[in-house]
């Protein structure tokens, strides 16, 4: 049994949108998809954060390149990848942490995320290329909502105004600000409570017909 992956964006207004994909796309199991991806992110956490000796790094090694043998024979294109397409917090993508929506409509949203010890940057501070990669990630969701044409950063503009630690859950909240022609432009807030860690503005071009 096998089931299609592509988010309902009627029904969960930020949850995927369906047009954003090829259609055909199957999982054996969304579930257990979704293990093997929280099991990654734990690998790449322990893996950042460990320092162990040469006869573990040998053995931990081995175990990785028996893992990546079992999954190279399933190698797929674009078109029936699953990472990425997953309807679950993060979309299934280890690249980018996960964002778990409390509220959204199509022209906000807010949710939370926490920055584990992968994204570590220095000095305790997430790395100043994390940040981004969030703000892009919900930016470019909500630029896309409500039924419209399909489109790419074409500026995400971070401002950095405090450190933004790890492990911690903090809150992101974006606005669809303004729509001229193909032109969305959007905005965003990291906070630790009422703290400002990060904002964002982004202009997202809606791609014309056979644009990649
Ligand atoms: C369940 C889950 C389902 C899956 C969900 C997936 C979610 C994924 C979430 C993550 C996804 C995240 C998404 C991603 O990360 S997308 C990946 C990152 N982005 C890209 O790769 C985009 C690369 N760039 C391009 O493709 C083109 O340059 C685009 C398409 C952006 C525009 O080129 P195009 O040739 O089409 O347009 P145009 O040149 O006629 O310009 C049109 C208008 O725009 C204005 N303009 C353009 N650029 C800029 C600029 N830099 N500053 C200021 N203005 C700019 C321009 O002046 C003009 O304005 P006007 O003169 O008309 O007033």
């Amino acid at each position: 049994m096998t089931s299609a992956v592509s988010g309902n964006s009627d029904s969960v207004p930020f949850a995927g949108d369906s047009r954003w994909w090829a259609a055909g796309a199957q999982v054996a199991s969304v579930a257990r998809f979704e293990q093997v991806i929280d099991a990654l992110r734990i690998v790449q956490d322990r893996v950042a954060g460990a320092n162990p000796p040469e006869s573990e790094l040998v053995e931990v090694a081995e175990k990785l390149d028996e893992v990546s043998r079992a999954l190279a024979v399933f190698q797929v294109p674009e078109t029936k990848q699953v990472v990425g397409h997953l309807d679950v917090p993060g979309r299934g993508q280890s690249l980018v942490p996960a964002f778990h929506v409390d509220r959204a409509d199509g022209n906000s949203v807010r949710g939370r995320v926490s920055f584990s010890r992968f994204y570590l940057g220095g000095g305790g501070a997430a790395h100043g290329g994390a940040i981004p990669l969030v703000f892009d990630e919900v930016l470019g969701r909500l630029a896309n909502v409500g039924g419209r044409i399909r489109s790419r950063t074409a500026y995400l503009h971070v401002n950095y105004r405090a450190i933004t630690p790890l492990d911690e859950e903090l809150t992101l909240e974006a606005r669809f600000d303004s729509e001229e022609g193909r032109k969305r432009f959007l905005s965003a807030e990291l906070r630790k409570g009422d703290v400002v860690l990060a904002d964002a503005e982004g202009l997202f071009v809606a791609l014309r017909e056979g644009q990649p």
